[in-house]
């Protein structure tokens, strides 16, 4: 499998924040998408997730399951949880499992690899900003995708959490899985670097 992007250009409230932009990745390869504050990080993952269209340029993903689009293949993990505060651990991973499709992964193994399997009941709403981190990197685990992408995946996770972040993530590459990680922060896995410009 091959993710690709060809010459892309963004352009956010009229203003460029990047342009030629060229990557790949091929399955079992993470690349860390590294720069300062806009410089354009989180426009390029909501682009390949295809949550912004390109003003120029093209992303393919080839060698994936034809019958799916490049976002039905994709997990977009932004900066910010998206948690219902009122449900509990298990039901947002319920809801995200359902709203998602596709196979589900048994919820408790999910939250077991995160370490969260001790609060299954307690409502979002009483987690930490840590926890609340490591139940969105279950909702990865609940609905197998081969793409991730990832916006500050390990913002703050503590040092026992990264960790068990690094092994999830070996083992989606051994799996044969892609990831795009933006991050400010070494992410623990050798990656290869996509270095963006752009002023703060
Ligand atoms: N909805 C929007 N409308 C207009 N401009 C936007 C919008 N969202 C982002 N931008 C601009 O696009 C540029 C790139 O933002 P982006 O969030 O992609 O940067 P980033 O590299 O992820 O930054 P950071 O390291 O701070 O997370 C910034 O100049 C930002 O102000």
């Amino acid at each position: 499998m091959r993710l690709s992007g060809r010459n892309l250009k963004c352009v956010r409230g009229g203003r460029e924040v990047f342009s030629g932009l060229d990557f790949s990745a091929s399955s079992g390869e993470i690349i860390a998408v590294t720069g300062p504050n806009g410089a354009g990080k989180t426009s390029l993952l909501r682009v390949i997730a295809g949550l912004l269209v390109p003003a120029e340029g093209t992303i393919a993903l080839v060698g994936g399951d034809a019958e799916l689009s490049l976002p039905e293949q994709a997990h977009y993990l932004g900066h910010r949880d998206a948690l219902k505060p009122a449900l509990s651990v298990l039901e947002n991973l319920a809801f995200w499992r359902e709203f998602l499709g596709g196979k589900p992964e048994d919820a408790k193994q999910c939250l077991a690899a995160v370490a969260l399997d001790h609060a299954t009941h307690l409502p979002a709403a009483y987690l930490s900003a840590g926890q609340r981190r490591r139940l969105s990197i279950a909702r990865l685990l609940s609905v197998r995708r081969p793409v991730w992408l990832l916006d500050e995946p390990t913002s703050a996770l503590d040092a026992a959490g990264q960790q068990l972040f690094v092994g999830v993530m070996r083992d989606h590459l051994a799996g044969g899985g892609i990831i795009i990680a933006a991050t400010h922060m070494p992410l623990g896995i050798e990656s290869r670097d996509l270095r963006m410009g752009g002023a703060a």
